[in-house]
């Protein structure tokens, strides 16, 4: 409630002295955007990724270490590591993804559509409603308040304004489609609008919960048993799908073909691979309730649909690679190319061992299993770090009319850094989660089992350490990417360095984003 109070004072002010300095500085400020398109939120946005996603990367790194380390609790509730889990998952899914894909999808929109954004006073409220809802949804972890339910931990008073917030993004969203000048809607634009309706009826049906009472933060979900596992696993998996999948592909069928300058590969493809990822994403879920009270049958069916969706995953992938046909070349000379490009490689890799995964006797190896967890951050790291780390590096000077960025050889540096820390993050975890499911089940001759769940947790130590050190890597990458874009924006350059062609931007020179054939 504090927060709130805190939240709607600062909305308070904010208005009247916006008010204010309309009045007084008309005509001797330049209102900041003026031009063709509203890109003010959109600044606001880079730098709320940028922020967030340090903070989750810290609270990941210092997650990684208190597993390897437990006296790093320190005996305090506040900080220790069932609180500071869904902080680290939260921080980086929603606050850092969520602020990238909110930022990128009003800049894709309004240039794919021709249109300057529709409701700019609501789309201001969605950024500073989402910032609200992170802080109110931390601020609850940090307390000691959750639902207990795996990527939807905030309880019902931060849903409900999540629910607000979410209506107003995708009335943004539409109302600016609805008034495009280019008749064609781009691709991009079809996986973000599937990305923001999905994420609306995930949210809205897992979280139906009843308050015990109107002041309390606790609340009882309306679903029980079984059932429960099944709706909030049909959430989580569909997170994974739309949040940090379809929303991140449109990302990905913007920035590859710009940074390129190609169109891209295939229109056709991309459509097919839409509509068949959209459909199959949604049935997979049960392939994380394997051997459970789950009935066989939906088993079988999370599992059969997880594989068939390997091959709408790997479109994807093709287009996005194929599209650098003809300038593969880039690789060499742009270290921002090289960040699609192992993004998208991260993308096929975790697409790959994920229906892998879902086959049940491999589930019941990996499953409770570190091997998730390297699963996971392959994908996260990996697939969703990389192309927001590209698309931040495209957007930033571009936003603030800056020739180039402050170094091109910085982005080289944060491209190795972040790939060896992902190398050591996933490869110690598939040796942890292979190493903790054998010896799990490892039987001596007189049938019972040999090894206790303490000398599993021995035996991983070092593995633990070594994803630790993956992630202080990985952390390191994204601070020298912090002062990078910090310099960028404020418009310092690096000297010695040769003016660089990948950030130089010719509007004349555009490619279209969409081959002349398509369709
Ligand atoms: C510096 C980088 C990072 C480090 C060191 C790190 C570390 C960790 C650790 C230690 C856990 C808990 C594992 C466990 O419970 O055994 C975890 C969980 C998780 N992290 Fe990260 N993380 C990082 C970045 C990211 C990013 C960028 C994302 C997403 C975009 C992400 C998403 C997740 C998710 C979804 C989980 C929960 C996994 C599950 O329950 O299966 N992490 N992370
Ligand atoms: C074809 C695509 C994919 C399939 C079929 C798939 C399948 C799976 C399977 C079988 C599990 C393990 C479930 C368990 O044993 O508990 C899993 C876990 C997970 N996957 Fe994937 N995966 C795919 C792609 C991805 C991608 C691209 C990401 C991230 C960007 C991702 C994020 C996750 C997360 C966060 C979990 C952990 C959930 C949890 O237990 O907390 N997956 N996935
Ligand atoms: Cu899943």
């Amino acid at each position: 409630m504090l927060i709130c109070a805190v939240a709607a004072g600062l909305g308070l002010i904010a208005t009247l002295r916006g008010s204010d300095i309309d009045a007084i500085s008309r005509g001797i400020l330049r209102s900041p955007d003026q031009g063709k398109y509203d890109d003010e939120p959109i600044r606001w946005g880079v730098i709320a990724t940028v922020f967030w996603g340090m903070a989750g990367f810290l609270a990941g790194l210092y997650i990684a270490l208190e597993l390897a380390f437990p006296a790093l609790n320190l005996g305090l509730e506040f900080i220790n590591f069932g609180r500071l889990r869904p902080l680290h998952t939260s921080a980086v899914i929603f606050a850092f993804g969520g602020n990238a894909l909110i930022a990128t999808s009003y800049y894709v929109v309004q240039r794919t559509c021709r249109a300057r954004l529709a409701f700019p006073g609501l789309a201001r409220f969605v950024f500073w409603g989402y910032q609200l809802f992170i802080v109110l949804a931390a601020t609850g972890y940090l307390m000691g308040i959750t639902q207990g339910k795996e990527y939807a931990e905030p309880e019902w008073y931060v849903d409900l304004w999540l629910t607000i917030v979410w209506v107003a993004y995708l009335v943004v969203f539409v109302g600016t489609i609805l008034k495009r000048s280019e008749p064609h809607i781009y691709v991009a634009n079809w996986f973000y609008l599937s990305f923001i309706l999905t994420v609306a009826m995930l949210h809205l049906v897992n979280n139906a919960s009843i308050p015990i009472s109107f002041f309390g933060s606790k609340s009882i979900s309306v679903y029980a048993g079984v059932q429960s596992a099944l709706v909030q696993w049909w959430y989580g998996h569909n997170a994974v799908g739309f949040f940090l999948t379809a929303g991140f592909l449109g990302m990905m069928y913007y920035f590859v073909p710009k940074q390129a300058n190609r169109p891209v590969y295939s229109y056709r493809l991309s459509i097919i691979h839409f509509w068949a990822l959209i459909f199959l994403y949604i049935w997979a879920g049960p392939h994380h309730l394997h051997y459970t009270a789950l009935p066989d049958w939906a088993q079988t069916l999370g599992m059969v649909f997880s594989i068939m969706l390997w091959m709408p995953s790997w479109g994807g992938m093709i287009n996005g690679l194929m599209t650098l046909n003809g300038a593969w070349d880039k690789l060499r000379t742009d270290p921002i190319m090289r960040m699609f490009v192992m993004s998208l490689a991260f993308y096929g890799m975790s697409t790959f061992e994920g229906p892998m995964m879902s086959i049940k006797t491999v589930n019941s190896l990996s499953h409770y299993t570190d091997w998730t967890i390297g699963h996971v951050h392959s994908g996260a790291l990996g697939w969703n770090g990389m192309v927001t780390f590209g698309a931040l590096y495209y957007l930033t000077p571009r936003l603030w009319n800056r020739e180039r960025l402050y170094s091109l050889r910085m982005v080289g540096w944060h491209f190795w850094l972040a790939t060896l820390g992902i190398v050591f993050y996933a490869a110690s975890m598939w040796v942890a989660g292979v190493t903790q499911g054998l010896m799990w089940r490892e039987y001596g001759p007189d049938g019972y089992l040999v090894n206790s769940f303490v000398e599993t947790v021995k035996a991983l130590h070092p593995m633990y350490v070594a994803r630790a050190f993956g992630g202080l890597l990985y952390l390191s990458g994204a601070s020298i990417m912090t002062y990078n874009i910090t310099r960028t924006i404020l418009g310092h350059k690096l000297r010695d360095e040769a003016p660089l062609n990948e950030t130089a931007f010719d509007p004349a020179k555009d490619v279209p984003l969409k081959p002349a054939a398509a369709l």
